[in-house]
This record gives structure tokens, C-alpha cells and sequence, in this order.
């Protein structure tokens, strides 16, 4: 199935360019682990993807918006011919036109000696991919805007229009009806573009991020997903995290403990700094709080008063506070996980200023 990607001269930020390294694209109905709200947004992209109705994915960075386009892509009946994906946010102005649109021979002095096909006619019979739209730059909107009416493109220098057929799917982060407002994004293409939006969850907000995160280390090790390939404190801390990076960061995480870990299974010590440094007490200070289901009274992080960094007792803080977490506040569970009978799990709790919960008017923990 062929598949391409704009590698532009001068773009330094098309990460895309690397696809051909890791290709580990998801086939539709694997996007979601049960989480209602991707369910119906993968139903609703189905019913709409051989309707040639132009689809707009919006979602945070990182939420999958490309995984999307390429699984819609492969579930059409376009399958066969090429999926064509252009970052709109690193083609250089001055290279845009002739990137999108074409040349013909002799166009423009340094141009190829036989021309070239552009990305929208190379998308022909296929799908074309317009990632970052809202960056697009506005003369290339009335460029696209009438290639997307006529159902044609005039490359630079051609005669005559050549008509193409393509399945559009733009994406953005962006808000394009600020945009709009701030006239720096056409109103008629946005109408356009957007025939049937797909708005993607954000990680925090999936209920599905268990088995997403058992998927990925499956993936990852290569075999079923396996509960026991990570320990329950760091489980709890990677359900508990926000997730600002999505699905892009929680995969990064997950390549990088299953890199580092020992004996074939994560503990909270195999997790990058920030999730090291992540415990659900920050809850309270991150505003994220409302995404994340409590297991004990929602609470005031000043509750335990915290450690500064290099404190010594930090590290063992945090490993206790996240034993109780995970096991919802049974001592004789966090004891036997962190290693010690109950009454020095007690003392511990003293030494490390860890006041009990149920001391507590608000506590301050909470897991997903
Ligand atoms: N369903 C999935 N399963 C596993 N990993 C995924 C999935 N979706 C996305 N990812 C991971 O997240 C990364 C980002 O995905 P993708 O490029 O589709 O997000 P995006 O929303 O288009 O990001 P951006 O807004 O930054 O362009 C992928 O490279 C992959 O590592």
C-alpha cells in the first residue's frame, strides 16, 4: 500500500520524515481499549469516511490525530492507493505552492528539469493528510480552497487544470474558530474542511488508559498484555499522571521503561523523571484533579507537607505515599509491598511527616 510522506528541504520540524523507521500504525477498531467516547468517534468515522465528506480531526498534540487519519485511510475504500500527509506547520512559504500544487517542466529557474507532481495530485485516487491546517499559511488557503471546489489543480506553469479526486483529512490543535476570528484562518475553507469533525479525547480524560498502557508494553515486549510486566505503585503512578504529551509521551514513557527495567518487570524506579517526580499529591497543583476519579476524599496537597528536592527522606516519601496510594490506604497491603511489618510502616509514616488519612479533614491522594 503505498504511503508518503513530505520530506521538504528546508523542514526542520517534520518528525513525520522518520515514519519510515517505526511505521506502527493501529488498524481503526484497535484506536480504543473501551473508552465510550473513542468508541463513537471511531463508529462515527466510519460511517463517514467513503461518504466523500471532508473529515477534520481536532485533539491536543499527541492525542493520535495521525494514527487516525492513516486507520481511517486503511478502513476505506481508497486503501489501495496512497495515503499522502503534509505538515502545513513546516512548509516553507516560499516552497509551498509548487510542494502542494506542482510544476510543470521549466516552471522556474532551478526547478526539476521534468517538473513535479505536487501532493495533492500524488494523493490522487487516495487520501491526503493536511496535519497542523490551522498553520497553513492564508494565501495557501485560497490556493486549497479552490483545488477543494473545483476538484482540480493548475501546477505553476501548466496550461490547462488536472482534475484529481481525494479524500481530504485535516488536523489541528488549534481552536480555528478563534482563528477565524482573528482572521488569520479562512471562514469559506473551514466550512470546507470541517464536513464531519472528529474531536479527539484527551489521554486524561480516557477511561481506556489501562488497557492502553498494557497494550503498549505488550507492543513494546512483543507478546499479550500482561499485568504482571509492571508493578502496581508504578501502574498507579502512570494512571494518576495527567499526561500532558498524550499518547505520543505515553509512549515514549513506556519505550523507555521497558528499556531500562529489570527482571521483565516496571517498577516506579524504571519511569522517567517526571514521573518519578509526579506523585498524586500534585494533583492539587496541576488543575488536573477533575480528571482523575478519587479513592479517598479529594484533598489539599498541603496536607503532607512536602520535601524539598535532595532531601534525602524524598525518594522514600514518595515510594511510601505511593504503596498507600495503590493500595488505597491498607496498611497491612502497603506494608507487605514496601517490605516492613505494620508498626514500621506507622513510624515511617511519623518519621516522613505522612499524617494518616483518616487524620485528615481532605486528604490529598488520588488514582485514576
Ligand atoms: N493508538 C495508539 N496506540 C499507541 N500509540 C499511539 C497511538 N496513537 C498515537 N500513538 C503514539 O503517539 C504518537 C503521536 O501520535 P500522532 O502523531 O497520531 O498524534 P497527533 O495528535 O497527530 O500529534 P500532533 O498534534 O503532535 O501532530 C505516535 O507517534 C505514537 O507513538
Amino acid at each position: 500500500m503505498p504511503t508518503q510522506t513530505v520530506a521538504l528541504p528546508l523542514a526542520k520540524n517534520d518528525v513525520r520524515t522518520a515514519r519510515s523507521n517505526s511505521p506502527r500504525y493501529r488498524a481503526i477498531d484497535q484506536l480504543s481499549g473501551g473508552d465510550p467516547a473513542m468508541l463513537d468517534l471511531i463508529e462515527r468515522g466510519k460511517r463517514l469516511i467513503d461518504r466523500g465528506i471532508p473529515v477534520l480531526i481536532l485533539g491536543e498534540t499527541g492525542t493520535g490525530k495521525e494514527y487516525l487519519s492513516r486507520a481511517l485511510h486503511e478502513y476505506s475504500e481508497r486503501r489501495q492507493a496512497a495515503w499522502v500527509a503534509v505538515n502545513c506547520a513546516s512548509i516553507p512559504e516560499s516552497l509551498a505552492e509548487s510542494e502542494l500544487f506542482g510544476y510543470c517542466k521549466g516552471a522556474f529557474s532551478g526547478a526539476l528539469p521534468g517538473g513535479m507532481k505536487g501532493r495533492v495530485q500524488q494523493a490522487d485516487g487516495g487520501t491526503l493528510f493536511l496535519d497542523e491546517i490551522g498553520d497553513m499559511p492564508f494565501a495557501l488557503q485560497t490556493r486549497l480552497l479552490r483545488v477543494l471546489s473545483e476538484r482540480e489543480v493548475i501546477p505553476l506553469g501548466a496550461p490547462h487544470p488536472v482534475p484529481v479526486d481525494v479524500q481530504l483529512i485535516c488536523a489541528t490543535h488549534q481552536d480555528l474558530k478563534t482563528l477565524i476570528a482573528e482572521g488569520r484562518f479562512r471562514e469559506d475553507l473551514y466550512y470546507r474542511i470541517a464536513g464531519g469533525v472528529l474531536r479527539l479525547p484527551a489521554l486524561r480524560e480516557r477511561a481506556d488508559r489501562r488497557r492502553l498502557i498494557m497494550q503498549m508494553i505488550a507492543d513494546e515486549l512483543g507478546g499479550q498484555p500482561d499485568e504482571h510486566v509492571i508493578a502496581p505503585a508504578a501502574l498507579q503512578r502512570m494512571l494518576a499522571y495527567p499526561w500532558p504529551g498524550n499518547l505520543r509521551q505515553m509512549h515514549a514513557v513506556i519505550r523507555y521503561s521497558c528499556a531500562v527495567m529489570n527482571d521483565g518487570r516496571i517498577e516506579v524506579r524504571d519511569l522517567p523523571e517526571e514521573l518519578m517526580q509526579f506523585t498524586a499529591a500534585n494533583l492539587g497543583h496541576t488543575g488536573q484533579a477533575a480528571n482523575v476519579r478519587p479513592i479517598v476524599p479529594q484533598a489539599d496537597a498541603m496536607a503532607f507537607p512536602s520535601r524539598q528536592s535532595g532531601d534525602p527522606l524524598r525518594d522514600e516519601r514518595t515510594r511510601v505515599i505511593d504503596a498507600l496510594v495503590g493500595s488505597r490506604w491498607n496498611i497491612s497491603a502497603a506494608s507487605r509491598q514496601l517490605g516492613m511489618c505494620r508498626a514500621s510502616l506507622y513510624r515511617k509514616l511519623r518519621q516522613l511527616d505522612i499524617p494518616h488519612v483518616r487524620d485528615q479533614a481532605m486528604p490529598a491522594y488520588a488514582v485514576a
